[in-house]
Formats: C-alpha cells, sequence, structure tokens
C-alpha cells in the first residue's frame, strides 16, 4: 500500500483582525493523516468542525486570512515526497488539475452561465494543456464524458438547460479531464436530492474505478460515506479523532463522538426520529481545556477535561484519541 499524501501535525489559522483585536481560528489544528493511493477516503464531522478548510490546505491554496502556522503537507509524485507548503508557488502549479484537482463545494454554480458548457470545457484544456488543436480539445472532451457514461450532447447545452444533478456531473467530469492521481471532493451531494445524490456517487465510483486513483471526499452525510468510502477520518474541532477502514468504523466505533454520529442516522422502521448529539461543537477561537469533545461527552472522566488525547492505534489501522476508547 503506497501513500499518495501525507500530513504532519499540519496548523492552518485564520487570522483575523476584529475591532483592533486579532482573532485566531484554529480551523486546522495538527493534523495527521496518511492517505494510501487507490482509495475513496472519507473526512466526516458536523459542520464548522474544519472540513473544508482541511481540503483547501491538503490542494495547498492558502489564501489570507487563512495561514499555515505549522507541520507539513507532502504529495507523492513519481515516489518522491514533496513538502508542498514549503515549495515555490511556480513550483505547485504543475501539480494542480494534472496530479490533484478540486471538486468545490456547491459546484454546480461554478459553470459560467452564459457559455455553453463545451466552452468551459475547452478553455480549461486550452490553459492547461499545450500543443493542440481546437478539434482535439473537443475530441478529448467528447472521449472524457462518454468514459464517464455521460452524453457527448451535454457539451452544447448552457448550465441553466441542465439539472442541478447534471450540472454536479458535469463539473466533476470537468474536474478530472487532466486524470489526476487525487481529487477533492466537498460535500459534492449536498444540496441533491437522492436520486442525483445516487447518479454523482456513481459517478465517482466510476472514476476511481477507471483511474484508479485516490478521492478524498468531505460531507457531514455519514450515509453517503457508508455508500462511497473505503477508508475514513472523523474530525472534530480542527482535528482527526479517529480514523480506520469505512467497515471498521460502522462495525465499531470507538470514539463517543464518531459512536453520536453513526446513531443519528435515520434506520428503515424507525418510529421517532433519531436523537442528534447534544450540544453544539465548540468555538475554534477558544477551544475547551483538554479533550475538545469532553463538554459533550457523556462518558468524560477528570484526565479528559485537562489533558488532550493523541491519535493513537488501537488496532491495524484503526486510531483514536479518546482516554476512554484507547
Ligand atoms: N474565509 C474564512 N474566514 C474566516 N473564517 C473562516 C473562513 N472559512 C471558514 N472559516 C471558519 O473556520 C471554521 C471551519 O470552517 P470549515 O468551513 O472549514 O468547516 P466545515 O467542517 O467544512 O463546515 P461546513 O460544512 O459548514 O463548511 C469555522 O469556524 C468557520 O467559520
Amino acid at each position: 500500500m503506497s501513500i499518495i499524501l501525507k500530513t504532519e501535525n499540519l496548523k492552518a489559522f485564520y487570522i483575523l483582525k476584529y475591532l483592533g483585536e486579532e482573532r485566531v481560528i484554529k480551523a486546522v489544528n495538527g493534523i495527521n493523516l496518511e492517505i494510501p493511493e487507490n482509495e475513496i477516503y472519507g473526512i466526516a464531522g458536523e459542520s464548522g468542525c474544519g472540513k473544508s478548510t482541511l481540503l483547501k490546505v491538503l490542494l495547498a491554496t492558502l489564501d489570507p486570512p487563512l495561514k499555515h502556522i505549522d507541520g507539513s503537507l507532502y504529495y507523492n509524485f513519481d515516489n518522491n515526497f514533496i513538502d508542498v507548503l514549503r515549495s515555490p508557488k511556480e513550483e505547485l502549479k504543475k501539480f494542480r488539475w494534472k496530479f490533484i484537482s478540486y471538486i468545490p463545494q456547491g459546484s454546480m454554480h461554478v459553470l459560467n452561465p452564459v457559455k455553453k458548457v463545451k466552452d468551459t470545457f475547452l478553455e480549461f484544456l486550452e490553459s492547461h494543456v499545450k500543443e493542440k488543436d481546437k478539434k482535439d480539445y473537443l475530441e478529448l472532451s467528447i472521449e472524457h464524458l462518454r468514459e464517464l457514461g455521460l452524453s457527448p450532447e451535454t457539451l452544447e447545452a448552457y448550465p441553466h438547460q441542465l439539472s442541478g444533478g447534471m450540472r454536479q456531473r458535469v463539473v466533476i467530469a470537468l474536474s478530472t479531464l487532466l486524470h489526476p492521481q487525487i481529487i477533492l471532493a466537498d460535500e459534492p451531494t449536498t444540496a441533491l436530492d437522492v436520486v442525483a445524490q445516487r447518479a454523482v456517487i456513481q459517478l465517482l465510483k466510476r472514476i476511481q474505478n477507471t483511474l484508479q486513483n485516490t478521492i478524498i471526499i468531505v460531507t457531514h452525510d455519514m450515509g453517503i460515506h457508508a455508500q462511497i468510502t473505503t477508508k475514513m477520518a472523523i474530525m472534530y474541532a480542527g482535528k482527526i479523532v479517529e480514523s480506520a477502514s469505512t467497515k471498521e468504523i460502522f462495525k465499531n466505533p470507538l470514539h463517543p463522538y464518531t459512536k453520536y454520529l453513526i446513531q443519528s442516522l435515520p434506520h428503515i422502521g424507525d418510529k421517532e426520529p433519531r436523537e442528534g448529539i447534544q450540544g453544539s461543537p465548540p468555538s475554534l477561537i477558544s477551544l475547551p481545556p483538554g479533550c475538545a469533545f469532553h463538554p459533550r461527552c457523556p462518558y468524560a472522566q477528570p484526565i479528559c477535561k485537562s489533558e488532550e488525547p493523541t491519535l493513537k492505534e488501537v488496532s491495524s489501522e484503526h486510531k483514536v484519541a479518546c482516554f476512554i476508547a484507547s
């Protein structure tokens, strides 16, 4: 199993000035991840725990007020680990779209409303692939859509002529035109009905199967993780609190937060609504001492209020950051 992307104690904070005072939002706060190639890797957690920010950092797009504070991000490019956040910006351009690409949150609004889909595809290829004539770009786009099971006729449409689900699939096709080895997808199924969600899931699975690459999916929806991911990490308050294969996470969740996330999933035959997690995630500006989950944890012990648990391996490839569970 080869690692395609890894982070070591990665920290990136939003630094804001508010009424003359500095406010620091610790959105990515000491992340250690090792993501293998040829997997669909999920990152789960409630809204506001830092998932989207982590994806921005993994793509190495840190624009103010987001700032790299500490730690490292490595891409395994041709069997060399590149220290991405310490590489010159010009150097990083060669990775974007060809090695690593990004499907942004709400991507169905990404397409230019006054241009045919075809023109967006051609412009993208023109700016990223050299030495081709226009016809070749068109052939490449048609071939790619066919490969993904999408109709090439879509290229002749304007975005408003496509359904929300179809627009999302077109943006996914656009992000994968250059066959990247890593695809980062931010909430790719959010705001879609279940039929459109299913089509997006099938498309992502098909892409992974065809390219044999790695897809990293961020979503708060544990149901989506269960359907598509093969390995996953649970994020809480800017940190990873548990990671394992998706099967293991659902069969044997160890962290009380993971258990809550799974318990709150609806089941067929439920007579009453499922209970959500009590309380809400802490402010990332002033985190509680010790384990950030302790104020919401029914099993919290005195140690949880004073010391911060680290992510420890408890069985093969199953890691958890919890004094009670490890
Ligand atoms: N551009 C920004 N400037 C300042 N703070 C930000 C910015 N973007 C996000 N944040 C803050 O960073 C924290 C983490 O947000 P992030 O969007 O990464 O979480 P998330 O888990 O992806 O949640 P969601 O699913 O709601 O996007 C939140 O407190 C959020 O308010």
